[in-house]
């Protein structure tokens, strides 16, 4: 049987992205095919609206030209704007189905002109591998660090019923991070443990503790951030005065 077609999407603040939040796709990619069960086709960095409202937070037109930046260098992972640009802040689940769905539609309509195709919303999100994908159905994955999967035991944070569409239709990739233990926090959960076939803890031997708050206190004390962040986010940051920095 042919391995299932899969695209990861990550959503968060990226702010501002760092190595890390690229390496993530790069770790699970290599884990999954692996594995030998599926075929990473892409990767979707998904940035959260400015009313998430975040301390901190720059906005988001920021956010979207570093993580432009950032993935210059990077043939297969995309910068969906498309959260960034709704009214107000869109809930993960929601996320995940807008990609889902519009991939859908996409591999539906393979056999339409490429005029009637374009005229939909903006797809420049989409992998070039999964536009010109004839292998079956693609699923959407959430791909996160241990803190996210954690996050779902905050009380109010998250609803039941969308843990279940996240963790049960998608899929999750988890990320190792310190501080964290998924294996246990699944172990802990009813719910996590009845779909634990559909999550993916990948342990990150080369750890790297990089955080966008370590980032931002460390350009806010005039320290270097070189080799944690792509040269060209970090020339950015400095040229717009961002997270306390001046241009120099
Ligand atoms: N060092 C890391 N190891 C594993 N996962 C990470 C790491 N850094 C970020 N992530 C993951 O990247 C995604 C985006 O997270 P986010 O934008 O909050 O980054 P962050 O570095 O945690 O920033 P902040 O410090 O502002 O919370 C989340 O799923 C988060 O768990
Ligand atoms: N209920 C939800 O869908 C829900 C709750 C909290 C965070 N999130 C998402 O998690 C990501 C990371 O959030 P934090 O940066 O607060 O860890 C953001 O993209 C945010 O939209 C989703
Ligand atoms: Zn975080």
């Amino acid at each position: 049987m042919a391995p299932a077609s899969v695209v990861l999407l990550a959503c968060g603040a990226f702010n501002p992205p760092t190595n890390m939040h690229l390496r993530m796709f790069e770790i699970a990619r290599d884990h999954l095919h692996r594995l030998g069960y599926c075929n990473v086709v892409g990767g979707i960095l998904s940035p959260v609206h400015d009313a998430y409202g975040k301390k901190e937070l720059v906005s988001a037109k920021h956010r979207c030209e570093m993580l432009h930046l950032a993935l210059q260098n990077s043939g297969w992972i995309r910068l969906s704007d498309w959260e960034c640009h709704q009214e107000g802040w869109t809930r993960t689940r929601l996320v995940l189905q807008y990609h889902q769905n519009q991939l859908n539609s996409l591999l539906n309509s393979n056999n339409e002109s490429p005029n009637k195709r374009q005229r939909r919303d903006d797809l420049s999100w989409i992998p070039d591998d999964v536009r010109f994908h004839s292998g079956g159905p693609v699923q959407v994955k959430l791909l996160c660090g241990a803190d996210m999967l954690e996050s779902f035991a905050t009380p109010g944070l998250w609803m039941d019923e969308d843990i279940d569409t996240i963790v049960g239709q998608h899929g999750l990739v988890v990320i190792t991070r310190e501080g964290n233990n998924p294996n246990k926090f699944i172990y802990e959960s009813d719910l996590l443990t009845k779909y634990q076939s559909k999550i993916n803890i990948v342990t990150e031997w080369i750890t790297n503790e990089v955080s966008s708050t370590k980032i931002r206190r460390a350009l806010r004390r005039s320290e270097s951030v070189k080799y944690l962040l792509q040269e060209s986010v970090i020339d950015y940051i400095h040229k717009h005065g961002l997270y306390g920095t001046k241009d120099k």
